[in-house]
C-alpha cells in the first residue's frame, strides 16, 4: 500500500515520518508550495525536536516524497490520510472548510477504491459529511471507505508520541478499512480500539477537554492556595501519587494554549449546546483559562503601581517549551495587555518569533534572556524553557533595574529566588 498524506503541518509531517519509518512508501501533499519545497529538501517549516532528521533521512532514501500535484497524487494512492487544519470559527465551532476541500479533491480525482482516513480533529458526525462531500464531487461512481483515526501527539514530543502511541483509535463501519489499517499499523503493539465513527471522533474531544479541565482545576486551586498560604506544587505532588488521579497535567500556571485545547474545548461546548446537553463544566474551564494570565498580571501591577513606561522582560513566547508554535499562547495575551497599559516590553524566546502586527512594532525583541533583563523593572516568565532554569539568577540580578520576578509557570524555587534578593511571586507557589 502506498500512503498519501494530505496536509503537511505538524500532524501531516509527523504522520508521513511515522509511516516511512515503519517501512511504507509515503507521499505528502500540501497546497502550500513553500512548505513542500522545504520538505523536498528534507527541511521542516516548524520547530519540532528530532523530526527534521527523520524526514530528511527518508527523503534521501526515496521512501518519502512531497508534491503539490493533487490530481496525480490522489489517483496514484489507495490510502489517503487527511491531516489538514480544523481551526475555530469566530463562534467557537470547528471550521471544516479545509476538510471539505480535501474531500472534494479526492472525490473529483479518484479513479478506483480509496480508503480515506481522518487524522484531523473533527466534530462528531464529520465522517458522514466527508462521505457525502466525496460522493457529490465524484466524476464517476467509485467505491471508497472513510475511517477516523484521531491523533494524540503533543507538539515538542511529536516524534516520541507518534512512534510510541498510548493507543490507536479507529472509527469505521467497514471491515475492509479496519483490516487495511491493521496492516498499516502492524508494527505497533499499543492497545487498539475499533469503534463507531462518532465514538472515535468524540474520544479525541473528550480527551483534550478532560486534560484542559485538569489544568483549569489546578489553576483555580492555585488561586485558593495563594489565599491559604499553601504551595500548589506540593498539593499537586500529593494528589498525583494517587494512581486514580495521576501526576500529569497538574501543573498550575498561565493556563493552556496551543492549537488544540482552546479550539477543541470550544468545539465540544458548541456540540453539547447544539444537542441540548450542555457541558457546563467546560464553560468554567474556559473562563478560568481566559483569566489566568490576568491573575498574574494583577500581582505584577500592584507591586509596580501600574505598568505605564515600566520596562517589563517577558521570558518565553511559545505556548509551551520545545515548540515555536505561538497559537493561543498566554504570552501573547500578556504582551497585548502590557502594551495597552503602555509598558515597554522586552521579549526573549529561544525559538518562537514574535508575529508581525502593527502593535508589536514597539516590542524590543532580544537575542538572549540576559539582554531582555537589561534595565527591566520586572520579569514575567511565560514559558518554562529549560534554559531559563539554568540561568545564573543570582548574577542576573545586577542586570535589572528592580529584581521583581513573576513566574507564570512556577518554574523557580520561591525560597531560592528570594534568597538571591528577588521579590518573587508565582501562581499558588509563593509559600
Ligand atoms: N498540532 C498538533 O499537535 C495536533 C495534534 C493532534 C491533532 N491535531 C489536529 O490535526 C489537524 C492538523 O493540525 P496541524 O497542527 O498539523 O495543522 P497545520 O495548520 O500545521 O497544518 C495543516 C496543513 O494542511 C494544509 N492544507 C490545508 N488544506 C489543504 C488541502 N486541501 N490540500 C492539501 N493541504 C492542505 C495547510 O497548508 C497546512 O500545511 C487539526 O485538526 C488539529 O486539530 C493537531
Ligand atoms: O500540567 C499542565 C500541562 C500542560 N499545560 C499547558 O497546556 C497546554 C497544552 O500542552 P500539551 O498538551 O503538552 O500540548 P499540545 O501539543 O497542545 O498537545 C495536546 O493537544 C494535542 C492536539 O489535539 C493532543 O494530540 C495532545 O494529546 C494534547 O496533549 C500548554 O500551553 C501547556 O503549557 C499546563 O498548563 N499544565
Amino acid at each position: 500500500m502506498k500512503i498519501l498524506i494530505i496536509g503537511t503541518g505538524y500532524v501531516g509531517a509527523t504522520t508521513a515520518m511515522v509511516f516511512a519509518e515503519i517501512g511504507w512508501q509515503v507521499t505528502g501533499l500540501d497546497i502550500d508550495a513553500g512548505k513542500i519545497e522545504r520538505l523536498r529538501q528534507g527541511r521542516l517549516h516548524f520547530y519540532e525536536p528530532g523530526l527534521e532528521e527523520l524526514i530528511s533521512k527518508h527523503v534521501q532514501s526515496g521512501r518519502l516524497r512531497f508534491t503539490t500535484d493533487k490530481e496525480t497524487a490522489i489517483a496514484g494512492h489507495d490510502v489517503i490520510f487527511l491531516c489538514v487544519g480544523t481551526p475555530s470559527r469566530p463562534d467557537g465551532s470547528a471550521d471544516l472548510s479545509y476538510i471539505q476541500q480535501a474531500a472534494e479533491d479526492i472525490g473529483r480525482s479518484m479513479n478506483g477504491y480509496k480508503l480515506v482516513v481522518t487524522k484531523s480533529t473533527v466534530p462528531v458526525g464529520t465522517q458522514e459529511q466527508i462521505k457525502s462531500w466525496m460522493k457529490a464531487a465524484q466524476r464517476q461512481p467509485s467505491h471508497f471507505d472513510v475511517a477516523s483515526n484521531p491523533e494524540f501527539l503533543r507538539e515538542g514530543k511529536a516524534v516520541e508520541d507518534a512512534l510510541r502511541p498510548d493507543r490507536i483509535v479507529i472509527g469505521t463501519d467497514s471491515t475492509r478499512a479496519t483490516e487495511q489499517l491493521q496492516t498499516l499499523y502492524r508494527s505497533f503493539t499499543c492497545p487498539w480500539i475499533v469503534t463507531k465513527p462518532r465514538t472515535a471522533e468524540l474520544i479525541k474531544y473528550a480527551s483534550n477537554s478532560f486534560l484542559a479541565t485538569k489544568i483549569s482545576y489546578m489553576n483555580e486551586l492555585a488561586r485558593l492556595c495563594d489565599k491559604l498560604e499553601v504551595n500548589v506544587k506540593e498539593v499537586a505532588e500529593g494528589m498525583g501519587l494517587d494512581p486514580r488521579i495521576g501526576s500529569s497535567f497538574l501543573q498550575a500556571g498561565l493556563g493552556y494554549g496551543g492549537s488544540c485545547f482552546p479550539k477543541d474545548v470550544s468545539e465540544l461546548i458548541m456540540t453539547s449546546r447544539k444537542h441540548e446537553a450542555n457541558l457546563h463544566i467546560l464553560d468554567q474551564v474556559v473562563e478560568v483559562n481566559h483569566t489566568q494570565f490576568a491573575y498574574l498580571l494583577d500581582k505584577a501591577r500592584s507591586r509596580l503601581g501600574g505598568f505605564a513606561h515600566k520596562s517589563i522582560a517577558i521570558l518565553g513566547l511559545a505556548f509551551k517549551p520545545d515548540t515555536d508554535d505561538i497559537r493561543e499562547a498566554p504570552a501573547l495575551r500578556m504582551i497585548d495587555q502590557l502594551l495597552l497599559e503602555q509598558a515597554n516590553v522586552r521579549l526573549f524566546d529561544p525559538v518562537a518569533p514574535l508575529p508581525v502586527r502593527p502593535s508589536y512594532g514597539v516590542v524590543t525583541v532580544c537575542s538572549s534572556a540576559e539582554e531582555a533583563l537589561r534595565s527591566a523593572e520586572a520579569i514575567i516568565l511565560c514559558t518554562e524553557w529549560p534554559e531559563f532554569g539554568q540561568l545564573d539568577w543570582e548574577g542576573a540580578k545586577a542586570l535589572l533595574a528592580e529584581p521583581n520576578f513573576f513566574d507564570g509557570r512556577n518554574m523557580m524555587d520561591a525560597g531560592r529566588m528570594r534568597g538571591f534578593g528577588y521579590y518573587y511571586q508565582g501562581i499558588g507557589n509563593d509559600h
